[in-house]
């Protein structure tokens, strides 16, 4: 959450990138320009300085439940190299132990705290394993990410369209090969 100080800090900033580009910020489209890309900043790094996640519940369930895995899971971070977007999907699978699961809906909600913040991909997709070991203690976890990076596309090198894939396995999905073959064959098909 940015505060009122902050807020004003970013605003100065936007000004004076406008008129470093050569605009003028006080024309009537961009007036109002320095105080939105405060707000924005507000939301797409809300995680900074965030106290730890705890939007979650757990729930029983029989010690023989197996892989509990979410597909597709789309997210929107910021490349802290270009502060432009990079943005994709994740394809999260545990095996639960301690028999409990996490409330559904938490895992996506999981995946936007990690997003919000200056990040690079690959940390990200660790970061994401981190926070489930921490509140699951799972026997495995496995986080697939795939992501487009606008620093890669609209500037720099300009590859339209490629995709950057990462990978991050604890426990079984580390140590049991067909496990692992199970996760990627089911995220793939
Ligand atoms: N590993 C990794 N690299 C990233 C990520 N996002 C952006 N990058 C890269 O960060 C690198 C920054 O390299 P620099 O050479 O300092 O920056 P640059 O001069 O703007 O580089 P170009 O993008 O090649 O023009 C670039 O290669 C980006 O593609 C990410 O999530 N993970
Ligand atoms: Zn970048």
């Amino acid at each position: 959450m940015i505060n009122d100080a902050n807020q004003k800090k970013i605003e100065q900033a936007v000004k004076m990138i406008l008129e470093a580009v050569g605009e003028d910020p006080d024309r009537d489209g961009l007036v109002e320009t320095p105080a939105r890309v405060a707000r924005m900043y507000g939301e797409v790094f809300s995680s900074v300085n965030a106290p730890a996640f705890d939007n979650y519940k757990l729930f029983p369930v029989d010690e023989t439940t197996e892989m509990v895995l979410i597909k597709d899971i789309s997210f929107y971070s910021m490349c802290e190299h270009h502060l432009l977007p990079f943005f994709g999907t994740v394809d999260v699978a545990y095996i639960p132990n301690h028999k409990r699961v996490m409330g559904l809906s938490k895992i996506p909600r999981l995946i936007d705290y990690c997003a919000k913040r200056p990040n690079v991909q690959e940390r990200m997709t660790v970061n994401i394993a981190k926070e489930l070991t921490r509140i699951l203690d799972p026997k495995g976890i496995a986080v697939s990410v795939s992501a487009r990076h606008m620093c890669m596309e609209m500037r720099g090198v300009e590859k339209t369209g490629s995709q950057t894939e990462t990978s991050y396995y604890t426990g079984a999905f580390k140590e049991d090969h067909e496990l692992k073959q199970e996760f990627l064959q089911r995220i793939n098909g």
